[in-house]
């Protein structure tokens, strides 16, 4: 029998590049418009009288460069930066597709924050064909700095406006992400900002990545046709005002997903236009350029498997 490989946390965060991310996450997206994608929504246990949550997603992806089958567990437990330790811990546990025997695990939190990023950046690409001048993000967390540097990467953004609840956050990462991107230049490319208000003002792409229960974003604050990546995934609480719904072309990842966790959307009465895939595929159009758009990202299992493989692809063949 073949050993069992890990791969840590840091050995992911060596191997991925936004290229290789974007391209898995891409074909990952387009699959389930040509029947390449065998998922589920995830499921959820609550972990007794806790706020604490254990997380499968499970799924099959069939692609001679991306495919993979596997499945991510993972858990959240809120109160853990009382420990100082992160509230998501993810791993992937990669399967052989011939014969389903375990090849890998692979530590999955920086792949979350990559691939949701880029499934974002696929979902912009396909959606928003104009003007990617300026962008706006909500939330200084995980998945609000992968997003800043997966967008300044893939689209090369002018300004990346961001806000966080607490400004101190939102500087000490705007210095980060300024410090990498380029030392030297007096206009510096992400901004933070103190008000969601003026954050957004400007923007022609925003996302959203928050975990709070407030809503942050109002539909009077947008630019005509200003594309929106709404990230976060709860099925009571959402970012975005209803308004925003009511008044935009609203696509998904997945409809097995959106059956279960977009109810509350769907309650306002708002119909998705389908899944980005759908789109990549010409199954259905995008948007016209002066409304509004929403991707409202649930991440799904087979964006898992794709970057997995890829991981697993890059640690063998620089392994040798
Ligand atoms: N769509 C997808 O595929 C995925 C979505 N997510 C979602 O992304 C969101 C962010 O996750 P991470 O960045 O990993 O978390 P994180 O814990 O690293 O960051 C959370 C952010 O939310 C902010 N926040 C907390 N309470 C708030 C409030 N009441 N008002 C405004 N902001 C508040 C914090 O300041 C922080 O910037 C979560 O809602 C998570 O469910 C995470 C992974 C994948
Ligand atoms: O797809 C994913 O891994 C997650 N979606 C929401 C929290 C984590």
């Amino acid at each position: 029998m073949a050993s069992i490989v890990y791969i840590s946390e840091n050995r992911v965060r060596e191997l991925l590049n936004w290229e290789e991310t974007y391209k898995s996450i891409k074909c990952a997206l387009e699959s389930v418009s040509k029947e390449r994608a065998f998922q589920d929504k995830r499921s959820a246990i609550k972990l007794g009288n806790t706020y604490n949550f254990l997380f499968s997603m499970c799924g099959g992806l069939s692609d001679k460069t991306y495919g993979g089958l596997g499945c991510k567990l993972f858990t959240y437990f809120p109160e853990n930066f009382r420990k100082n330790e992160p509230a998501l811990k993810a791993n992937i546990f990669l399967l052989d597709e011939e014969t389903g025997s375990l090849k890998a695990v692979i530590a999955a939190a920086h792949i979350t924050d990559w691939r949701t990023a880029a499934a974002s950046a696929v979902a912009t690409k396909y959606l928003h064909s104009e003007n990617n001048n300026v962008l706006a993000i909500l939330g200084a967390g995980s998945q609000g700095k992968a997003h800043a540097m997966a967008f300044k990467y893939l689209f090369n953004f002018n300004k990346i406006n961001i806000w966080n609840r607490t400004t101190e956050r939102a500087k000490n990462v705007v210095d980060e992400l300024n410090q990498n991107n380029d030392n030297t230049s007096a206009n510096k490319v992400f901004v933070a900002y103190d008000s969601i208000k003026e954050c957004v003002k400007d923007a022609d792409v925003i996302v959203t990545a928050t975990s709070g229960n407030e809503t942050l974003l109002k539909l009077e604050w947008l630019k005509k046709g200003v594309h929106i990546n709404a990230v976060r995934v709860n099925p009571v609480y959402r970012e975005l005002e209803d308004d925003i719904y009511k008044s935009s072309d609203v696509y998904i990842d997945y409809w097995e997903g959106a059956k279960y966790e977009l109810e509350g959307i769907k309650d306002l009465g708002v119909e998705f236009k389908g899944q980005i895939g759908d789109v990549i595929a010409r199954v259905i159009a995008p948007p016209s350029s002066d409304r509004i758009s929403v991707f409202q990202s649930l991440g799904m299992p087979v964006e898992d498997c794709a970057v997995a493989r890829l991981v697993y692809d890059l640690h063998i063949a620089s392994n040798v």
